[in-house]
Order: C-alpha cells, then sequence, then structure tokens
C-alpha cells in the first residue's frame, strides 16, 4: 500500500489523493492493452495521467459550502442568471469527458443574500468536477443553490457532448444533450418561461 497524498486547500484539508496508487492502475492498464510501460515514450505516463485525474476530479476533494461563502446582502429580489459557463466533466459511465456549457440561476432568498457570480461557475466546477451524469450534475448544481443561499427559486440547464457517444459505442459526434432542474418559485410557468427565454436569448 501506498501512502495517500493529503491535499490541502484554503480552508486546510480537504481530502486525500492516492498518488501511487492511482499511477500502478495507469501503468496496469497499460500493461493490460499490450503496451510496454517501460519504453521510453511511456515512462512518465501513469505519473502524468495521475496528475490529470488529481485534477479533473478535483470536485470530489470539495463541498459546495467551500465555494458559495461570499455572500453579500444587496436586497436584490429578481432573478440572477449566469449563462455560458463551460464544463468539462467525467462520464462515470465510462470515465470519459463530456463537455459543453451551464446556464445557472437563482431567485434570491427573501433577506436578498445573493453570492459573488463566480461562485456560481465555482459551484458548477464542484459536481463537474467528479465522475458523473448529466442529470446529477444538473440537479445537484440546483439543490445546492436551494438549501445553501435558500434562494426562492433555481434553474440549471446543461448542453453538454459526451465523449462515450462520439468516440465510442454509437460514434455520433455532435449529439448534444440538455438537462434541466427548476426549482422552487421558478417553477412558475411565467418565471420559468421568462428564465428559459434568458437562457435561450444570445
Ligand atoms: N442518462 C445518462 N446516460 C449516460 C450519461 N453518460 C453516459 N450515459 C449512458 O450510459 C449508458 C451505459 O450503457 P451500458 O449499456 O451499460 O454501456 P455500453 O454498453 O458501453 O453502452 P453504449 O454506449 O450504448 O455502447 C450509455 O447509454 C451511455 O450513453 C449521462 O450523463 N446520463
Ligand atoms: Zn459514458
Amino acid at each position: 500500500m501506498t501512502d495517500p497524498v493529503t491535499l490541502t486547500g484554503e480552508e486546510g484539508t480537504i481530502g486525500v489523493f492516492d498518488e501511487k496508487r492511482a499511477e500502478a492502475a495507469v501503468r496496469e492498464l497499460l500493461i493490460a492493452v499490450g503496451e510496454d510501460p517501460e519504453r521510453e515514450g511511456l515512462l512518465e505516463t501513469p505519473a502524468r495521467v495521475a496528475r490529470a485525474y488529481r485534477e479533473i476530479l478535483a470536485g470530489l476533494w470539495q463541498q459546495p459550502e467551500d465555494v458559495l461563502t461570499t455572500t453579500f446582502d444587496i436586497g436584490h429580489d429578481e432573478m440572477v442568471l449566469v449563462k455560458g459557463i463551460e464544463i468539462v466533466s467525467l462520464c462515470e459511465h465510462h470515465l470519459l469527458p463530456f463537455h459543453g456549457i451551464a446556464h445557472v440561476g437563482y431567485i434570491p432568498a427573501e433577506t436578498g443574500k445573493i453570492t459573488g457570480l463566480s461562485k456560481l461557475a465555482r459551484l458548477v466546477d464542484v459536481f463537474a468536477r467528479r465522475p458523473q451524469v448529466q442529470e446529477r450534475l444538473t440537479t445537484q448544481i440546483a439543490d445546492s443553490l436551494m438549501r445553501i443561499l435558500e434562494a426562492r427559486g433555481a434553474i440549471v440547464v446543461i448542453e453538454a457532448e459526451h465523449m462515450c457517444m462520439s468516440v465510442r459505442g454509437i460514434r455520433k459526434p455532435g449529439a448534444k444533450t440538455t438537462t434541466s432542474a427548476v426549482r422552487g418559485q421558478l417553477r412558475d410557468p411565467a418565471t420559468r418561461s421568462e428564465a428559459m427565454s434568458l437562457i435561450m436569448a444570445r
């Protein structure tokens, strides 16, 4: 057994990543496909892949509360919407990326508790950087806004292309999947329709 690396963030210890074990697994995979992990071009590959996964899966060692920290009370009680947040996630069925854009909106709590705009994009990353399915990614973002910001409503729309559908299997590059999660007051047909038209507008 190898010693796990303790990861530390701004708030202190946030989790563990067993880098040596990840390297050994990549080396095994290379052997399993008939490659020679000792050949020059592959010597550093297990370490590189382990580092890549540590970065791509960084959300595993974060909680949504870690990023929705900065809140202001400016008495704004209308919808706030950030469009076109680029996402890269990892499909939990094939461990292949899916990538696209997320649109995230919410209606602040009556107290006017809002968060910084960049924090909405950080929230998306916390959940995207985990082994995921697109539906769960979408609902986790919406549910966090409702729970942590005590938002009166939330809407999350994600449009993404899955590498497991484009580079293997059915091989349909370009096919996009759209998922949405709508919570609270944004379920009201008029409010929902206003949000959707803002999301669809260029
Ligand atoms: N609902 C949903 N399905 C996903 C997502 N990512 C991948 N999938 C699907 O997960 C399914 C896994 O199906 P399986 O039959 O177990 O695996 P498979 O034999 O590799 O399937 P194919 O991709 O059809 O070759 C596939 O249909 C994928 O397209 C996702 O985010 N949401
Ligand atoms: Zn997949």
